[in-house]
């Protein structure tokens, strides 16, 4: 039977601009918003913590089994506590990311954070954001969506977004770590990211962040509100 909370999935490579429309299609909707890297890159700092190897699969299963994370949202936005610990910020440098690519290549991790990623379909409706969410999460979804840009222009937003908060960077380092993280999240053996054959892909590349939503806002109106 078809369920009946629907789902908006917005897949691809890091810095495609995943996050930004999700917020604006969730904001304009009033709809739940799902940030599956963050579940990730969570996972990836706790096991930092515990001095867990990327490449340990048996003791990364109990902790992603178990992770004891909550994202609590407010006006302001999601808060992010790991075992009692405010980790909003700190999950998102790239040390972060590149461990939590590797440790996502593992497939029974994966299988451990399934339930927890569909937890979050919740009425009036989702919108989802990774790398596996219309090919495996949400196979059902509404909209799929799969959105790229080049690595070149990825890496100079990045560069952008990370200079104006102060950080120390090289656009060089940051380009060689998104195609690093690309390669390992389009060639692993467990939901790899690919677009789902029935998703529309989007490539950003010479697009503002207004200009994708304007064009995803189109497709939602033809979808809900039309038919
Ligand atoms: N179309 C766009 N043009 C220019 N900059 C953009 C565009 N979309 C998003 N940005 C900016 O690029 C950076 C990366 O965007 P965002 O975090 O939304 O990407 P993402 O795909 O969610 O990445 P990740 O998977 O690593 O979380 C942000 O600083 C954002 O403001
Ligand atoms: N559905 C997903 C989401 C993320 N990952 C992995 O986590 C890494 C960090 O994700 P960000 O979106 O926060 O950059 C990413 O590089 C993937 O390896 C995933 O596998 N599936």
């Amino acid at each position: 039977m078809a369920h009946s909370i629907p789902v908006i999935t917005i897949d691809g490579p890091s810095g495609a601009g995943k996050g930004t429309v999700c917020r604006l299609l969730a904001e304009k909707l009033g709809w739940e918003i799902l940030d599956s890297g963050a579940i990730y890159r969570v996972l990836a700092l706790a096991s930092m913590h515990h001095n867990i190897l990327p490449s340990d699969e048996e003791s990364l299963i109990p902790l992603a089994a178990h992770l004891d994370v909550q994202f609590l949202s407010s006006e302001a936005g999601t808060k992010i506590v790991l075992e009692g610990e405010e980790v909003t910020h700190s999950i998102r440098n790239e040390e972060v990311g590149g461990v939590a690519s590797k440790i996502a290549a593992l497939p029974r991790v994966r299988e451990a954070l399934l339930r927890r990623q569909r937890a979050f379909r919740q009425k009036p409706g989702l919108i989802a954001d990774g790398r596996d969410m219309g090919t495996v999460v949400f196979p059902d979804a509404a909209i799929k969506v799969f959105l790229t840009a080049s690595a070149e222009e990825r890496a100079n937003r990045r560069y952008i977004e990370l200079k104006g908060k102060g950080h120390d960077v090289k656009i060089g380092d940051l380009l060689t770590e998104i195609q690093a993280r690309d390669d390992r999240d389009m060639n692993r053996s467990v939901a790899p990211m690919v677009p789902a054959e029935d998703s529309i892909e989007i490539d950003s590349t010479t697009l503002s962040a207004e200009e994708v939503y304007q064009l995803l806002i189109k497709v939602v109106e033809e979808k809900f509100i039309r038919s």
